[in-house]
């Protein structure tokens, strides 16, 4: 584990400006179990869950201008434009008075994580990070069935292979920065929270 960064982040944006803010990014790969991680994360410790991926679907779902481009995007695993990504992220960091985010599965890349620190002006106090086999991943995903156009073979193929190629500068960024956890995403949902734990109960004292 190597991370230092528990102090609450006071930036220029206009967010940081209204409230202390606590965020922290969650990465890994596709079916590394953010998503399911974060949930627990919300259930012992209060933070509130903006799932990149699932504000997209939403933006989506409602119909709205960017929402055919993001579906092709989607279909095809590629990553969405980060000013539309991100200011979804804002939206959902403005209409919560907590300033505790998990900001899940973003960002994906090094433009999407210069237009976070751009737009929001933040950046986070800790990056947790999925470490997942590809196969353990694919295996999941296809088991997942709720219905989402990109869970499919093909579509996780090319997932992967974005991941692959955009995730590790990110990684490397925020290790340099001392504030990247990594967690071994191999085992029950339970065992894996178990190591998420210390991270945030290390967080409690200072918040
Ligand atoms: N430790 C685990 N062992 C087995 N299955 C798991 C584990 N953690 C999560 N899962 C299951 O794997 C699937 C993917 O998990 P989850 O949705 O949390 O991944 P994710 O990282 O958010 O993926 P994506 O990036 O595609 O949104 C889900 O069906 C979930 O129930
Ligand atoms: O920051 C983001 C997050 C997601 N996307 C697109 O959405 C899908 C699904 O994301 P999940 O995190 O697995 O829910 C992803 O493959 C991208 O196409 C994005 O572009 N930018
Ligand atoms: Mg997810």
């Amino acid at each position: 584990m190597e991370f230092s960064s528990a102090e609450p982040f006071k930036g220029e944006g206009c967010l940081s400006k209204e409230k202390n803010l606590y965020i922290t990014f969650v990465l890994g790969g596709p079916g590394s179990g953010k998503g399911t991680q974060c949930a627990k994360i919300v259930e012992n410790f209060g933070y509130t869950h903006l799932s990149a991926g699932e504000l997209l679907r939403q933006e989506i779902a409602s119909n709205s201008e960017d929402g055919v481009m993001i579906l092709d995007m989607i279909k095809e695993g590629k990553i969405v434009p980060s000013e539309v990504t991100v200011k979804l992220i804002q939206k959902g960091m403005e209409s919560c008075d907590n300033g505790k985010f998990l900001i899940d599965g973003f960002p994906r890349n090094e433009e999407n994580r210069t237009a976070f620190e751009q737009i929001i002006g933040a950046e986070p106090n800790i990056v947790l990070f999925f470490d997942c086999p590809e196969e353990e991943m694919i295996k999941r995903v296809l088991n997942r069935n709720e219905g989402r156009v990109d869970d499919n073979i093909e579509t996780i193929r090319k997932r992967l292979k974005v991941f692959a190629a955009s995730h590790y500068p990110v990684i490397d960024y925020y290790s340099k920065k001392g504030k990247l956890c990594k967690i071994d995403a191999i085992g029950t949902e339970d065992e894996i929270f178990e190591r998420v734990r210390p991270v945030f109960a290390a967080c409690e004292g200072v918040q």
